[in-house]
C-alpha cells in the first residue's frame, strides 16, 4: 500500500534519513520504531507531504505522491504534538475540524466513547495532557478513514484511557484499516501490531513480525528483544 524508497532526509548537517526501504501493508498494523530523534516523525511528514525527502520517493497504492495528493484524504493522522489555539472550546475545534473536510463524521460516538461530554465547554488551554490527548484522538479518529497513522497515541493516557485506545483500535483492525504507529509504550505495541520497522542510524534495521524479531534476538520478551537490537548495534 504505502513503499518508502530510498528516503534520505536532511536538516541542516544533521543527516537524519539516510536511505529508508519500507512498506507498508495493507490491512496490517505496523510499528514504526525507533530510538528519540531516530527520524519516526519525519518519515510520518513525508509520507503525509508536510516535509520533502532530499533523494528517494514514496508511492502509495503505486502512485508516486509527488503526482498525486488525493490519497490523504483516506488518511487518518493524530499528530505527535497538536498545536490548537488554547483559548478554543473542545466543541468549536470539533466542529471547525468538521468544517475542513465536509464528510460524514462518527465525532459524537467517540466523544462518548473517550467520555468527553463534560469538557465540550472546556477550553483547550483549561484540559490536562491526557484529556487533550483524547480530543486529539476525537479529531483525527472521526472521518473513519481506511488509513490510520498515530505518531505516539499513548501519549498521557491513564491506563483505562489506554485500554480504551487498544479495544478502539483492535476493532478498526478487524474492519480491514492499515494501521502505522509509532510509540515507545512497547506493551502497546506488542499488542496492537503485526508488523515492526526499527529505524536506527538513518536506515530500517530490522523488518519483520514480532515473532521474527524474537527469533532474530533469541529473546522471549519484546521489549528485551528492542533493546538487545540496540545494545548488538552499538557493541
Ligand atoms: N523541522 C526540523 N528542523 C530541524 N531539525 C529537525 C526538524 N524536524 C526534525 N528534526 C530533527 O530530526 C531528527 C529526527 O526527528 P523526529 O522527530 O523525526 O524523530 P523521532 O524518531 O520521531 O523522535 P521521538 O521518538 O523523540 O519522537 C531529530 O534530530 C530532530 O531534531
Amino acid at each position: 500500500m504505502v513503499e518508502f524508497k530510498d528516503i534520505h532526509k536532511r536538516f541542516d548537517k544533521n543527516d537524519v534519513l539516510t536511505g529508508i526501504h519500507l512498506s507498508i501493508q495493507k490491512g496490517k498494523t505496523t510499528a514504526i520504531l525507533g530510538p528519540n530523534g531516530s527520524g519516526k516523525t519525519t518519515l510520518i511528514k513525508i509520507l503525509l507531504g508536510m516535509s520533502h525527502a532530499n533523494k528517494g520517493e514514496v508511492f502509495v497504492d503505486e502512485s508516486n505522491i509527488k503526482n498525486n495528493w488525493s490519497y490523504r484524504k483516506y488518511i487518518d493522522y493524530l499528530p505527535q504534538i497538536a498545536n490548537f489555539p488554547g483559548n478554543i472550546k473542545v466543541k468549536e475545534i470539533i466542529a471547525m475540524i468538521k468544517d475542513l473536510r465536509s464528510q460524514p463524521t462518527r465525532d459524537e460516538e467517540l466523544i462518548e466513547y473517550f467520555e468527553l461530554t463534560p469538557y465540550l465547554n472546556i477550553k483547550l488551554s483549561h484540559l490536562s495532557g491526557g484529556y487533550k490527548q483524547k480530543v486529539n484522538l476525537v479529531l483525527s479518529l472521526m472521518f473513519d478513514s481506511p488509513f490510520i497513522i498515530l505518531d505516539e497515541p499513548t501519549s498521557g493516557l491513564d491506563p483505562v484511557s489506554l485500554i480504551k485506545l487498544k479495544e478502539l483500535l483492535k476493532k478498526e483492525q478487524a474492519s480491514g484499516k492499515t494501521i502505522l504507529i509509532t510509540s515507545h509504550i512497547m506493551s502497546f505495541v506488542e499488542e496492537i501490531s503485526d508488523h515492526i520497522s526499527f529505524i536506527l542510524d538513518g536506515k530500517v534495521y530490522f523488518d519483520g513480525s514480532i515473532k521474527e524479531l524474537k527469533s532474530t534476538t533469541d529473546e522471549t520478551h519484546f521489549e528485551y528483544a528492542i533493546a538487545n537490537l540496540l545494545k548488538n548495534h552499538h557493541a
